[in-house]
């Protein structure tokens, strides 16, 4: 049997590490005095102190050595949201996670902290301070959405005080800030495109997006107050800038920040709706011919036009969670934080 180091307490593994959150989450450990290494199938970056691993966390074999001595894991590894393909989903999200569960009792790790999402209980109808009591989507809006529920599911189940090995999960809505991958620049190609015209909807759903900072910050409490009989043992966290904001005010916001006109004119949600469900019905028959990316789909039309927006109540009474960042100065540094995408750059 192979001898296990003793696990130190500020010893951690960021699973996902290379990744938008995992990064940030990664030079914020580094800050609080964490020695951190990272496991991810890509190296996206290098940095002082952070070893890397690379592999499939499929691969429970190959997430082993990366557990050695560790105490603590964060879970933030996931497939690109807005991918169709179901059975990569449901093999990183879902038997990808049973891996990483198998291998962190097997490498004695003591605490799992899982980024989940709130989209868990979102079915594409309007959820207004939504608290984690709300039960989880019965026809949740996507394959990702889909394979989030199972991988929390199998996560919280997971937590075992007497086992030692205890877990929770974060669950944040709308991540954005520099480097992301997906909300502004999916905004501005959009934008680019001449197709961010419309408005759909009235305007007035109002909805989360949440500062990366904000998240890791989240991420951090949860990792640190998750002790054995703590209200946080196998049980899911909102986190969110705690400021809903009007969704079509926050992407004005950002695009007239980078010089691209606000969009103006209003379309009922339905008829968008439909327009993007068929597009989709569409793009699967043709499929096997041709791979049709429609920019609406019908998951970014729901997320556009309804209202979702959660309480974080739960994570302020039971770790003493605050935004560090409010939503105004994180839009300012967003936005400077991408001069490349700027009008006429
Ligand atoms: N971006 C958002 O608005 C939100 C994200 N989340 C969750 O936050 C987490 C992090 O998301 P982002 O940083 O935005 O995504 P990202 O795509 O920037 O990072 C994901 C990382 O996971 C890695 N990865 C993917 N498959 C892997 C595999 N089989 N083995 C090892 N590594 C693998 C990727 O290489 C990447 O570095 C995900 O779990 C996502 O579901 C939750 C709510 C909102
Ligand atoms: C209408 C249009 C073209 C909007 C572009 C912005 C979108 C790219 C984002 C708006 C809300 C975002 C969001 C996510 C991805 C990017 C958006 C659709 C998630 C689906 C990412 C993964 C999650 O767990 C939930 C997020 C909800 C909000």
């Amino acid at each position: 049997m192979a001898t296990r180091i003793r696990p130190s307490s500020k010893r951690c593994t960021v699973i996902g590490g290379s990744g938008f959150l995992g990064r940030h989450l990664v030079e914020q450990l580094l800050v609080r005095g964490y020695l951190v290494s990272v496991f991810d199938i890509q190296q996206s970056y290098e940095l002082p102190g952070v070893t890397f691993h690379l592999g499939d966390l499929c691969n429970k074999q190959a997430l082993l050595p990366a557990l050695q001595g560790v105490s603590l894991v964060f879970h933030c590894a996931s497939p690109f949201p807005g991918s169709d393909d179901r059975s990569l989903f449901q093999r990183v999200n879902v038997d990808g996670t049973g891996a990483v569960l198998e291998a962190c009792q097997e490498a004695g790790v003591q605490k799992l902290v899982l980024t989940s999402s709130a989209s868990v209980v979102f079915e594409g109808t309007d959820i207004k301070d939504g608290k984690e009591e709300l039960p989880y989507a019965k026809k949740p809006i996507d394959y990702y959405t889909e394979t989030k529920i199972q991988q929390e599911k199998l996560v919280l189940q997971a937590c075992n005080e007497e086992n030692g090995f205890l877990t929770v999960a974060i669950r944040p809505h709308g991540i954005f800030g520099p480097r992301d991958p997906q909300l502004v620049p999916i905004l501005v190609d959009t934008a680019r495109r001449g197709k961010m015209k419309f408005i759909i909807g009235d305007g007035s759903n109002l909805v989360d997006f949440t500062f990366v900072e904000n998240v890791v910050h989240g991420l951090i409490l949860a990792a640190e107050h998750l002790r054995p009989k703590s209200p946080l043992c196998g049980r899911a966290y909102h986190i969110t800038n705690d400021e809903p904001v009007q969704f079509w005010d926050f992407m004005s916001q950002v695009l007239m920040g980078l010089g691209y006109d606000a969009p103006r004119y209003h379309l009922p949600y339905w008829l968008v709706y439909g327009l993007a469900l068929l597009l989709w019905l569409l793009a699967l028959l043709l499929r096997p011919v041709v791979r049709l990316r429609p920019t609406f789909t019908p998951m970014r039309v729901a997320l556009a036009g309804t209202h979702h927006y959660y309480s974080c109540t739960r994570a302020k009474q039971d770790m003493g969670y605050r935004p560090l960042v409010g939503l105004q100065e994180a839009i300012v540094r967003t936005v400077e934080s991408y001069p490349h995408l700027r009008r006429g750059a």
